[in-house]
């Protein structure tokens, strides 16, 4: 054990934490601690090295494999001779390594700044042990290191959550964190869970040609979602995939080269690989944090106020160990929020988890802002909905769309939009108008579905005019003018 070394910042997790060592702190001294993530044991967290981002570029290989295989539907004749899957892996991490690497060794070197390469674990106030458990920092393999910090804050992130069926059963498996870099493509797989990354990677390894199975013990994929688009994603799927709904392994084992599991109804399923994706716990576990009075919520989640700040003075907290949104574009705003209030106690920012939106990458793409129809219906709200096809304009004809729907809920007194939903291609884009509405409003209050839809141009023949549509088209309270523009100048604006 070495004597403590004290910095005036402790950042525990290199993903958004890495982001806090803002120009504030040129003239201070910051540590950051990592253990590692993915079977790589890479810096940088989780979206760069085994989430959002490799994800999304195998998300996008496996768009160029479904659009060739889709190609005589326009005409063009195409076949789809190969799938090189170690050049789609190497071409991923080849961009990737380097990326984590570099910020892992700038961390090191840099004048204010250190990297410590392993477990961190609070042993008093602001204060901790890390066991150092990788290579590539200053500090050697095996040795304990004490630090201390006047500020700590803990962005450690979640880990994948696996059952104790599968668990205790000893049968081989991957997680999210291990998948992407498998040697090679199996012939089958079989995938436990329902949700973002069950529905992400069935896409993607059925579109390399892999037979994909998916077992989910709710009645629907993606069951968080407004229920017309959960049901529409649903049917889908079923189309693409083995589906099991309402169903959930209770044995695993061995077979052969791959893994047979029983479900509750009697139906034994098989594949060569197994992928576990049945949610993430956050990490705040083996964190030492009763030894530094953070109080943990029974989820699991360190407990923060609206500006960060844990039970602990001078511990903040942050991201997916803490927030009620598993998202990185939620832990970037809370990491910009905690980067404020670090330096700025005298006026601290506030957390905004009003309107956050969320994308599913899979086949079709899915994005949701706000209340869905069940939601609304719940708080009160006098509802209003449409639905609109994607095939109903002139770009979803291009397409040939014949599954694509955008949905918008509204209140039918205000005319107010309340939330958006949107099943089909490029749903992650369209929506952001719909965010923006939300999230900025007019100078007083927030937009209307007709003010959203005539206040501005669409582009012709752009895809978005599925959304434009869907927003004329909300009926909303007879006194409520429907085509009454909304002009941030005063002046009345029809385009
Ligand atoms: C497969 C997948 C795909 C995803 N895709 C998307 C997407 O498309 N869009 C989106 O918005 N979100 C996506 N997410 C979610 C997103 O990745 C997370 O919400 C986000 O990365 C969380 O950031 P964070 O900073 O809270 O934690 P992380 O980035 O996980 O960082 C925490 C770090 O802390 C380290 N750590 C943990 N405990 C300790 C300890 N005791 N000592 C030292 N180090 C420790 C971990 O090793 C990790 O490096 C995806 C997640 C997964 C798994
Ligand atoms: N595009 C994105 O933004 C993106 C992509 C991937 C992950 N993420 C984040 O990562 C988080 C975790 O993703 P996830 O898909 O692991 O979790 P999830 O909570 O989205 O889904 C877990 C699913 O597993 C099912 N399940 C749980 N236990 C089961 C069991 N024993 N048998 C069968 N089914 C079971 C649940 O019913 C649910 O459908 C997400 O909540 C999301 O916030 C986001």
């Amino acid at each position: 054990m070495t004597d403590s070394t004290h910095y005036d910042l402790v950042i525990i997790g290199s993903g958004s934490g890495n982001s806090l060592v803002t120009p504030d702190f040129e003239s201070r001294r910051v540590a950051v601690v990592d253990r590692g993530s993915g079977s790589a044991d890479a810096f940088g967290g989780t979206c760069l090295n085994v989430g959002c981002i490799p994800t999304k570029m195998f998300v996008y290989a496996a768009e160029v494999a479904g659009t060739v295989r889709d190609a005589a539907r326009f005409g063009i004749d195409a076949t789809l001779d190969g799938v090189r899957w170690p050049d789609i892996r190497d071409r991923i991490f080849g961009r990737i390594d380097p990326i984590s690497e570099g910020g892992r060794d700038y961390r090191r070197d840099a004048d204010h700044t250190e990297a410590y390469l392993g477990h961190a674990r609070f042993v008093g106030d602001r204060e901790l042990e890390v066991e150092i458990t990788l290579p590539g920092g200053r500090h050697e393999v095996g040795t304990t290191q004490r630090i201390t910090g006047d500020q700590v804050v803990i962005a450690t992130g979640s880990r994948p959550r696996v059952p104790d069926v599968i668990l205790g059963s000893g049968v081989p498996f991957h997680t999210s964190d291990t998948v992407m870099r498998i040697e090679e493509l199996p012939a089958t797989m079989v995938i436990v869970g329902g949700g973002v990354i069950a529905a992400e990677f069935a896409h993607v390894f059925s579109a390399l040609g892999v037979h994909v199975t998916v077992i989910t013990r709710t009645e629907r994929l993606l069951r968080v979602l407004d229920t017309e688009l959960s049901q529409a994603f649903t049917d889908l799927a079923h189309e693409r995939w083995h589906v099991h709904t309402n169903a959930q392994p209770t044995a695993a084992r061995r077979a052969g080269d791959g893994v047979e599991l029983d479900l509750a109804d009697g139906t034994v399923v098989s594949g060569e690989l197994l992928l576990v994706a049945t949610g993430r716990r956050p990490n705040s576990d083996d964190l030492g944090l009763e030894a530094a009075g953070v109080r943990v919520r029974e989820d699991g989640r360190v407990e923060v106020d609206e500006h960060g700040r844990t039970s602990a003075p001078g511990v903040w907290s942050l991201g997916d160990v803490s927030s009620p949104h598993q998202l990185k574009h939620v832990a970037n705003h809370e990491a910009r929020v905690v980067a404020h209030n670090l330096v700025h106690p005298e006026s601290l920012l506030s957390f905004d988890h009003r309107y956050v939106p969320a994308a599913v990458f899979s086949e079709p793409q899915v994005a949701t802002v706000g209340l869905t129809e069940e939601q609304a219906r719940e708080q009160g709200y006098d509802v209003t909905t449409k639905t609109q096809r994607y095939g109903d304009v002139a770009y979803g004809w291009a397409m040939e769309d014949t599954t694509g729907l955008f949905k918008v809920v509204g209140d039918r007194r205000t005319g107010h939009v309340l939330g958006a939903h949107a099943i089909g291609p490029h749903s992650s884009s369209l929506i952001q108008p719909v965010i923006q509405a939300l999230s900025l409003g007019g100078p007083t209050g927030p937009l209307t579905a007709s003010q959203l839809a005539r206040g501005q141009y669409w582009i012709h023949p752009a895809l978005s005019e599925v959304l434009e549509n869907a927003l004329l088209g909300l009926e909303v309270a007879p006194y409520q003018d429907a085509t009454a523009d909304y002009d941030p100048e005063g002046e009345h604006v029809t385009p």
